[in-house]
């Protein structure tokens, strides 16, 4: 049976640690980060013959000149003209209990006229999409998720099937594990007690803002997330199971199944439970595309459970997919619920009428608000604690699918709108202070949530006053006041945190990036520009094994013989990486792998190295 981890004193390769970039001196191997490999997908029938099609509204070149509309207007400032303004342009869902508030946006009616034929080809865009089209044409992929909470939307029948059986798995292994009946190894749990999910970016920033939102105060399985590859912060949450580590559910959580981050917590939760003498297999659940690196090595190693993750559905746009249900429903959320509220949302974002469609009112206000260009920035204040983690979640739905260099007619437009925000009223006591008075650099998206706490619970803290009531007056004191100033904002209204209501936020605001897409012409689905950032990292880790091979042999001298920086780099035929080089040996030297003998960190040039440690293998290693 293939292992992910090799054992402690063993070189041989395993399936993933090929792809290792293992900095542990007992575990030699390569340095590449994992290259991603789309999967073979299952016998699936070939899908539908779907052209590629423009997604956009084809129009970059007639970028609006909003700076020129806005000289024509100035912000409404009459009290009644404003409550009218609110009333003609106010948004109500009736059965989401959801409303969006657009009035302290000062777009002009000219504005909306000449957006009119771009949104036009937005909505057309996004029923191709929806009808299966390759609406991510770099990647020649269609875009599905809208397909996950309404399966009889999907472009073929083996779709929706794929859809419903994945939905049905994941609700009857989540409700076999909450009631006992799926139980961890042999152990003094009865059941399992913690859910550990490992993953990052569109792995994990669904499941933490859902988890945050929604979990009951109590649940029968508590969550836990590894969403990097800092050691200290794996060891944090691994010592905070305690004893639990044994009713354990792991779920490892990556759509392309070979992220270095996952891969890397897996395998220090791997060595984890070994150090305990426990199964990791036993508690070990996947979800990941099918064939992928994770889903072999999950199915070779016999792991309690493996759910997939569909090519068409992108890691930003998965909450919906077992991605985000499978944790949701471990810790008793109700998923039926968020795909509702979502489903709904979606039906009411179809409409072609900018009015009355909530999504393209909101795509509306960034293009007004942003210049179409991004040129502000948009702060997201939930004025709720279980909401902290909406703007972390939107970082990545609308950064990563707005920030594009090129348009989908390959100018280059370096486009983008940059969110951040923590919560109200906290975030009035740290940067607030900037926003009313300091570089107008922003736009506001205040969330409301009308009810304060469950019914029947509130109590006056002074004469006519709730707890509520302050957070209610700090939220509309803050959105009058930075309007006064000219600051404009978008005030989303709902009346509870429900599974419902957090469905239909996500798919708000799925929908939303979507329609400005079109509207700036862009392709919101890929991201080519993470890829550099991951080539250089490999690049910094092969380059370490070299410098570590050259203190090797260096070490193997007699006497010992130690290194200057240049020397070094000389030795590495890396002469114009001698920066790179002094960063890796103050990390390494840091951690006791490599040892200073001369000079100080503090003056780079005047230290000298050794590795301290000559193994011989290491000396033919080949540096040409
Ligand atoms: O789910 P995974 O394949 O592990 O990917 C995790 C994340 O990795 C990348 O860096 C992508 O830019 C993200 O969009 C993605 O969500």
């Amino acid at each position: 049976m293939a292992s992910l981890v090799p054992p402690p004193s063993s070189s041989s390769t395993s399936s993933l640690s090929r792809f290792s970039s293992s900095s542990s001196r007992s575990h030699p191997s390569s340095t590449s980060f994992p290259v991603y490999r789309k999967p073979v997908t299952s016998s699936a029938p070939p899908l539908i013959a779907s052209p590629t099609f423009a997604i956009a509204a084809r129009t970059s070149e007639t970028l609006l000149d909003v700076a020129s509309l806005k000289e024509k207007v100035s912000l409404e400032t009459d009290p009644l003209q404003l409550w009218k303004r609110y009333l003609d342009w106010l948004y109500q869902h009736k059965d989401l209990g959801l409303s969006v508030d657009v009035s302290r946006i000062g777009f002009s009616e000219e504005f909306v006229e000449e957006m009119e034929v771009k949104f036009k080809y937005a909505f057309a865009a996004m029923e191709k999409l929806e009808g299966g089209a390759i609406a991510n044409p770099d990647e020649s992929r269609m875009v599905g998720h809208y397909w996950l909470r309404k399966p009889e939307l999907a472009p073929n029948v083996f779709l929706r099937k794929q859809i419903e059986e994945a939905l049905a798995r994941v609700s009857r292994f989540a409700d076999d594990v909450v009631s006992g009946k799926i139980k961890p190894p042999p152990c003094p749990a009865e059941r399992f007690t913690q859910v550990l999910s490992v993953g990052i970016g569109g792995s994990a920033l669904g499941p933490q803002f859902v988890a945050e939102a929604l979990a009951p105060d109590n649940p029968l399985l508590k969550i836990r997330f590894i969403d990097n590859t800092d050691p200290a912060g794996i060891d944090h949450q691994i010592a905070q199971l305690g004893p639990e580590m044994s009713s354990t559910l792991v779920v490892v959580i990556s759509k392309s199944g070979g992220t270095p981050e996952t891969r890397n917590g897996l395998l220090e939760v791997q060595r984890a439970f070994r150090e305990k003498g426990l199964d990791f297999a036993k508690q070990g659940v996947a979800i990941t595309q099918e064939n992928s690196l994770l889903d072999n090595t999950a199915r070779i190693e016999g792991w309690l459970a493996r759910f997939p993750m569909f090519d068409w559905v992108g890691g930003r746009t998965s909450e919906m997919s077992a991605v985000g249900l499978l944790p949701a429903a471990l810790q008793g959320i109700n998923i039926k619920e968020m795909l509702a509220g979502a489903a709904i949302m979606d039906e009411a974002t179809r409409n072609p009428s900018v009015r009355q469609n909530p999504a393209a009112l909101l795509a509306l206000c960034w293009y007004w608000a942003s210049d179409g260009r991004g040129s502000k920035d948009m702060v997201v204040l939930p004025y709720k604690d279980s909401l902290l983690l909406f703007s972390r979640y939107l970082q990545q739905l609308v950064m990563e699918s707005l920030g594009k260099e090129y348009d989908l007619d390959g100018n280059l437009v370096n486009q983008g709108l940059a969110v951040y925000g923590n919560k109200g009223s906290t975030d009035q006591h740290a940067y607030i202070q900037q926003l009313r008075e300091g570089v107008h650099n922003f736009f506001t998206t205040f969330i409301e949530v009308l009810r304060d706490r469950p019914l029947g619970h509130d109590w006056e803290l002074e004469p006519g006053v709730t707890c509520g009531d302050y957070l209610f007056g700090m939220l509309q004191g803050t959105r009058s006041a930075l309007y006064a100033n000219k600051r404009e904002s978008i005030t989303v209204t709902i009346e509870e945190v429900t599974p419902r209501s957090v469905g239909a936020m996500i798919a708000l605001y799925e929908r939303a990036v979507g329609l400005y897409a079109s509207l700036i012409n862009i392709n919101p689905y890929h991201q080519p520009g993470v890829e550099a950032g991951k080539k250089a990292a490999a690049e910094v880790l092969a380059l370490q094994k070299r410098v570590l091979a050259v203190l090797n042999k260096a070490s193997c001298q007699d006497p010992v013989e130690a290194l200057t920086l240049d020397e070094m780099a000389e030795r590495c035929h890396a002469t114009n990486q001698v920066e790179m080089i002094y960063k890796i040996v103050a990390h390494m030297a840091s951690n006791d792998r490599i040892i200073i003998t001369e000079g100080l960190c503090g003056s780079p040039k005047s230290i000298k190295v050794y590795s301290g440690e000559c193994n011989v293998e290491n000396l033919y290693i080949n540096l040409s």
